[in-house]
């Protein structure tokens, strides 16, 4: 065919390089390059595979680890029975299908979403699927990466394929820079605040703009991993040269030659002159401020030096109605400075601030200043080798000399699934992605913030920003 070949966004290549079979009216049939799993959402999908007698087809491309349930104050006893038998199933199901597993006391072990990169597993251009909503933080390499539903787990398992609905892009166009001291966590706060929950529903988001080029791979990671709060199903960064070089000389990622056939190919992944977005929005970050959440769902957040909004101020009903019901639950009166909101604990951790740069962000806020007395701060790395890299650089002595809690590796506090949980009534400054009622742990009320802001918090015993600090 002659003639110039149609312009095309970041997410139509990678989906046009994984369709198996398409069909006019039938969604595409998609090669997964990637699936991961957890224990959660894998149980009932290796029922399923038992039941009809069917094999998992591509081990190579499957791989477990234990997250959720994972006890973090301890590798060895995992004392809570509905924990255990929930690691314990996967464990069998992955001895049983021969899938390779990161269990608790492995040196790779961690949130799935931070063993995955960590590991070179995740790679731009790959379709990459896990039952679970945040597998949008692999996105942040130019990877098509969602979130699935545990009969779409067993599928995969079954096949290596997946049929999707046709895509439908947005993008997010980043105006401005980020001001030093505000955060990949305060620009996603902040877009989703501006857009609300259902803001990007069902659409694969690109960001784009200089302050997503200047970032790294683990801001790029908070910002995939929080898509899905406002309701998109991936979000994506076009991979470049800080991709590559964070890739570069992981296990499993390519060599030698591979390797610059690899990059080459990861280079032609950008959204080209002239594609179409079915939707854009624009966000400006020019003036942005560390932000914070006040609410009951990642939309509702303000900056920092903001106060307690009055529903009474909103302008859509159902906005007023939703802010008035998150204040009574959060107990909080409009007009109070966010400042001057106590928290009781703090968790410094998850698949969205749980990598090894928040952890060194929290721990410069920290060295050489005390945890205040009426707060608990739990850190809680995001796998067991952000643990250890953390121990090499000694972070783990500023935490610990500060008052803080240093713990194992897993989703801890980020939801109430272990041990790590809020007390009903309990306030936390969390550096975690979902503040709705009940998330860390039945009556538990969490203000979702950075680590740079988690910190600060821990010092100042309210919500702070490391300005604050003297
Ligand atoms: C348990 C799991 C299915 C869930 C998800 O899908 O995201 C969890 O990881 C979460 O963050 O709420
Ligand atoms: S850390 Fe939180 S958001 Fe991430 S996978 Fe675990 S529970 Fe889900």
């Amino acid at each position: 065919m002659v003639g110039e070949a149609r312009p095309r966004t970041l997410a139509e290549k990678v989906w046009d390089a994984h369709v198996v079979r398409a069909a006019d009216g039938e969604p595409d049939l998609l090669y997964i390059d990637l699936h991961l799993l957890h224990e959660v959402t894998s149980p009932q999908a290796f029922d399923g595979l038992r039941l009809s007698g069917r094999t998992v087809r591509r081990t190579d491309l499957t791989i477990a680890t234990e997250d959720h349930n994972t006890p973090t104050d301890n590798l060895l006893t995992i004392s809570d029975p509905v924990s255990r038998l929930q690691i314990e199933t996967l464990r069998r199901n992955c001895e049983e299908f021969k899938v390779r597993i990161h269990s608790l006391g492995d040196a790779q072990q961690g949130v799935v979403h931070v063993m995955g990169p960590q590991l070179g597993l995740t790679q731009p251009g790959m379709t990459i699927v896990c039952g679970d909503s945040h597998t949008s933080t692999h996105g942040a390499f130019g990877a098509l990466a969602f979130g699935i539903g545990t009969s779409e787990v067993e599928h995969v398992l079954a096949t290596q394929t997946l049929p999707q609905p046709h895509l439908k892009t947005m993008a997010v166009n980043v105006v401005g820079e980020l001001a030093p001291g505000v955060t990949a966590k305060d620009l996603v706060l902040a877009l989703i605040t501006q857009v609300g929950t259902g803001g990007g529903r069902g659409h694969v988001v690109e960001y784009r703009g200089p302050a997503i080029e200047k970032m790294s791979m683990e801001g790029r990671m908070t910002v995939s991993n929080m898509s899905i709060e406002w309701g998109a199903k991936a979000g994506m960064i076009a991979p470049d040269e800080t991709t590559f070089a964070y890739v570069e000389g992981r296990e499993y990622a390519p060599k030698g030659e591979e390797w610059e056939r690899a990059k080459a190919y990861w280079a032609s992944l950008r959204t080209d002159e002239g594609a179409k977005f079915d939707r854009e929005v624009t966000l400006d970050v020019t003036h942005l401020t560390p932000f914070v959440t006040w609410g009951t769902n990642p939309g509702q957040g303000a900056p920092l030096g903001a106060s307690v909004p009055d529903p009474a101020d909103f302008a859509e009903d159902a906005d007023r109605v939703a802010a008035q019901k998150a204040l009574e639950y959060m107990a909080l009166t409009p007009g109070t400075p966010l400042r001057d909101v106590a928290v009781d604990v703090v968790f410094l951790g998850s698949c969205t601030n749980g990598r090894l740069e928040d952890l060194r962000a929290a721990a410069e806020v920290l060295r050489g200043r005390k945890v205040a007395d009426s707060v608990r701060m739990l850190v809680v790395p995001g796998s067991a080798s952000v643990r250890a890299a953390a121990e090499e650089e000694g972070l783990h002595e500023v935490f610990t000399a500060a008052g803080a809690e240093w713990r194992f590796a897993g989703c801890s506090m980020c939801l109430g699934m272990n041990p790590d949980t809020l007390k009903p009534g309990e306030r936390s400054a969390s550096t975690s992605n979902r503040n709705f009622e009940g998330r860390q742990g039945r009556g538990g009320r969490t203000h979702l913030v950075s680590p740079q802001v988690a910190a600060a918090t821990a010092v100042v015993g309210r919500l702070a920003a490391p300005a604050d600090l003297n």
